[in-house]
């Protein structure tokens, strides 16, 4: 019975340590596979919905976290040290949200501080809490300098995202090589023309 198959192949994604895949998901997948001009019933793609759904979970793996949660942690004690904190060269991968085509780039983070910090690896982290998500560039840039700001109240925030989209490369206009530049300058950064230009220049911008 097919209730029945469906079951023992539950178990076995279990006992391999994977989730399983409803039913519609993988024939979601099934249909978008003909549909491209392949036959989802040929032996090398039997097991593809099954690996492209546990993909796009991971993909999107943005959405089961709180991207504020990693900023919880700060430290008050920072020895006097009251200059810019910059992360830069960050990568990292999104989707687009337009044709859930990757989005590869390089993040990079500042802040200026007011009484506390954070471990520096959870800047990263918020960038790829938002990142794996469907996203446009802009939103994403600006939702990662926002939960800085929120989280930390310092006294600016700086985001800068360059970004290659391969709806870009792969299809459509097929222009290879295009970066995407979007910032988010908040506070400080934003008001102040001597520390907007030093957070730029330090960016590499
Ligand atoms: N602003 C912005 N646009 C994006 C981003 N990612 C993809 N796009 C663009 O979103 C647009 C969607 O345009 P549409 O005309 O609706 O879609 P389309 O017919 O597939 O467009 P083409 O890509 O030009 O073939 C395209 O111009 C994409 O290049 C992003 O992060 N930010
Ligand atoms: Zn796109």
């Amino acid at each position: 019975m097919a209730h029945d198959h469906l079951h023992d192949e539950d178990d076995d994604d279990l006992a391999r340590g994977k989730e399983p895949v409803p039913h519609d998901v993988q024939e979601a997948i099934r249909t978008l596979i003909r549909w491209s001009g392949d036959d989802p019933a040929r032996e090398g793609l039997l097991d593809t919905p099954k690996r492209v759904a546990r993909a796009w979970k991971e993909y999107c793996q943005g959405y089961g976290e709180d991207p504020s949660a990693h900023l919880a942690r700060q430290f008050e004690e920072v020895g006097g040290y009251n200059e810019l904190v910059l992360l830069k060269d960050i990568p990292f991968q999104s989707h687009c949200e337009h044709h859930m085509a990757p989005i590869v780039g390089k993040a990079a983070i500042a802040y200026l501080p007011r009484h506390k910090v954070v471990g520096i690896s959870k800047l990263a982290r918020v960038l790829h809490a938002y990142a794996r998500r469907l996203q446009i560039q802009e939103r994403l840039t600006s939702e990662v300098a926002q939960c800085i700001w929120d989280a930390l109240k310092p006294h600016g925030v700086a985001v800068v995202i360059e970004a290659q989209h391969g709806c870009m490369t792969g299809r459509g206009v097929r222009t290879p090589g295009v970066g995407m530049v979007t910032s988010r300058l908040i506070g400080t950064f934003l008001e102040d023309n001597r520390s907007r230009k030093e957070v730029l220049s330090l960016m590499g911008y």
